[in-house]
């Protein structure tokens, strides 16, 4: 079997795309978004906490001064160690110049425990601060934008940029810091003697092009293996996780997946060190590069000696100077790869914002304050989602009255979940309008509206919370209250099946906390329903409440939904038609299209869609 069928191209994971840009820019581009980055990174930090930014960015020139008045006090020193006398004059006349660079050693170091500091108070601001505003958009935006395709995979990346937000910040600072020391050893040394600049650059240039390059091949490399991470951590999940474990060794799919790890990283491995070796003649030429033009500096710092240009002080203190100017300018190499690559991850993060913020529901037009439920009205409504052909929902009209129970029903794919959800204001219809009690839904106030009706999803989520919190979150406008809570719950069959559990309605439903307990696929549809329960809404939406569960819990829900008929309304999807024999009246869907309404005797009598499904059903138990 060939791999590439089974393990089709993988989307490329976030911190690839950083990676990308930065392959792609080449050394130019990276120096010339350099500016923007930088300066995106201190309007973070100062949006987040203006006086730590400011400490940080004054302790980082302050430090840079601090250099270069230690490299011009290493040379005082040296000049009167070197002078003529005896001895212990010499180093007499070396201390106030020692004292200066003690003195200045001390202020550098002190200067970045400072800048150390205020970083460590800056990170957790600036987290919460990126990170709020991400979720504030991801919880705001209409249901349509999970609909995009590329919409999980922005928000991943930018989830993921507001790591890097604050990676960036430090490492903006750590690049100034570096700049800043570079810059003081170049004034240092021009102040020692201007010919001994020409040296510095000719010492460290070749070098540091040279490990900017290797950067780029490193980046090159990881790039490659990207592919290789993206599909192990696809094997991995198949290899190593409890979801798929069971399947795994039932269906002996061990030798298979083995085989394709094998074929995968043989494949990858090969391309991966072939860049490996080019990453290494990259570097090791850098290094014989910089060593020649290091040599080179020397020997024309012993002929400037030789030929008595410089005093002996000052070519010790350009030796002192390159090491400085080295060290500096790795950081500055290093660092202008990384605020690249980070600011890449963080222009997701900004773009992402930017983007979602056209899936934001329009400012309601109309905020007026709901009535009472006494009517639904659905008018020539339809649903297209994004990349299909033909409508979800088509051209749909119907009408129900406070107090109705009516049905959904109609085959799989036939429009009901999404027509429920356009009545329940979770998606707005391509085209037509829904009313309640006679005006279009978007002339309520969207948050009122919704507190009037309570939806159980045939998607329903398992919130990680107890039990009790998991029902009560049915309806959060008032403190959680036990005795409602277990109404809500008897009324689902859920309440003896919580006692059960270990911590009874206190029982973490999570098996990822400690203590947490896992619920069945039916437990949990208990659960679901509950919560819809718990919610006293004029309007109840139940979107295949039973499909997991057993026959007697069945027959509790739909007692339970029997009881709010002629007081509440209630909207009951499912397949087990015989649940809706007692409907007030059920709409039949057919690819989109209500074909058949009614109540059940008069659709049985019409002899229909509705008819010849449940008879089918019906004949499946009496056989
Ligand atoms: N988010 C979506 N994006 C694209 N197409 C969708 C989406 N949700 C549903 N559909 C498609 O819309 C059509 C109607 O789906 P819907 O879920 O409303 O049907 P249903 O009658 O509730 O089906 P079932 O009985 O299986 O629950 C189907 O063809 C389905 O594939």
């Amino acid at each position: 079997m060939v791999t590439q069928h089974v393990l089709p191209e993988l989307r490329p994971m976030w911190w690839e795309h950083g990676m990308r840009a930065r392959v792609d820019a080449g050394l130019r581009g990276v120096f010339a978004q350099l500016p923007r980055l930088v300066a995106e990174a201190l309007r973070i930090g100062w949006r987040a906490d203006r006086a730590r930014t400011l400490v940080v960015a004054f302790a980082t020139v302050c430090s840079g001064a601090m250099a270069t008045f230690g490299l011009l006090a290493t040379q005082r020193v040296l000049i009167q160690l070197f002078s003529a006398g005896p001895t212990p004059d010499r180093v007499r006349a070396a201390l106030p110049a020692l004292v200066l660079l003690a003195l200045a050693t001390a202020t550098r170091g002190a200067l970045g425990t400072v800048t150390g500091y205020a970083l460590n108070g800056l990170t957790p601001q600036v987290n919460r601060e990126v990170e709020r505003r991400l979720f504030e958009m991801t919880s705001a935006v209409r249901l349509e934008a999970f609909d995009e395709d590329s919409f999980a995979d922005d928000m991943e990346r930018a989830s993921r940029g507001t790591e890097s937000a604050i990676v960036l910040v430090q490492e903006v600072f750590n690049l100034l810091a570096g700049v800043v020391g570079l810059l003081a050893v170049a004034v240092a040394v021009v102040v020692i003697h201007p010919l001994l600049l020409a040296a510095l650059l000719v010492a460290t240039v070749p070098n540091a092009y040279a490990a900017l390059r290797a950067g780029h091949e490193k980046f090159r490399t990881f790039l490659a293996g990207s592919a290789r991470r993206r599909r192990l951590w696809v094997l991995q999940r198949l290899m190593a996780e409890r979801i798929s474990a069971p399947e795994l060794r039932s269906y002996g799919l061990r030798d298979f997946v083995l085989g394709l790890y094998d074929q995968v990283m043989g494949a990858q491995t090969t391309i991966e060190m072939r860049l490996a070796r080019r990453v290494t003649a990259t570097t090791a030429v850098g290094a014989v590069i910089g060593g020649v033009a290091l040599s080179g500096v020397y020997v024309l710092l012993g002929a400037l000696l030789v030929e008595g240009q410089i005093p002996l002080a000052a070519a010790a203190t350009c030796v002192v100077a390159v090491q400085a100017a080295q060290r500096s300018l790795s950081v500055v190499t290093y660092q202008v790869d990384r605020v690249f690559a980070n600011g890449q991850h963080f222009n997701e993060y900004v773009g992402f914002l930017r983007k979602s913020a056209s899936h934001l529901p329009a400012e309601a037009a109309g905020a007026l304050e709901p009535s009472r439920l006494q009517e639904i009205s659905v008018s020539g409504v339809s649903l297209r989602y994004p990349d299909r052909d033909s409508p979800a929902v088509d051209n749909v009209s119907l009408t129900i009255r406070a107090g109705e129970t009516v049905a959904l029903v109609g085959e799989n794919g036939s429009g009901k979940s999404t027509l429920a959800a356009m009545i329940a204001g979770l998606r707005a219809p391509t085209s037509g309008t829904i009313r309640w009690n006679g005006r279009p839904l978007d002339d309520w106030d969207a948050g009122a509206l919704r507190r009037r009706v309570s939806v159980a999803l045939q998607e329903h989520h398992r919130w990680p919370f107890t039990a009790a919190t998991n029902i009560a979150l049915g309806d959060l406008t008032g403190d959680p209250h036990r005795p409602r809570i277990e109404t809500a719950a008897a009324m689902a069959a859920a309440h003896d099946m919580i006692q059960d559990l270990p911590h009874g309605y206190d029982t973490l439903l999570d098996r990822t906390f400690a203590d947490g307990q896992d619920l069945s696929g039916g437990q949990w549809q208990r659960i679901t329903a509950a919560r819809a329960f718990y919610r006293d809404a004029d309007l109840l939406i139940m979107d295949e409440p039973s499909s997991a569960l057993d026959p007697r819990a069945e027959d509790t829900l739909f007692q339970a939904i029997r009881g709010r008929q002629g007081r509440r309304t209630t909207i009951l999807i499912t397949h087990r038609l015989a649940n809706v024999i007692h409907a007030d009246r059920i709409f039949v869907l057919h690819d989109g299209v209500l074909v058949e309404q009614g109540r059940h005797e008069e659709l049985m009598t019409a002899g229909g869609r509705y008819a010849q499904l449940f008879t089918l059903q019906a004949a499946g138990y009496l056989a």
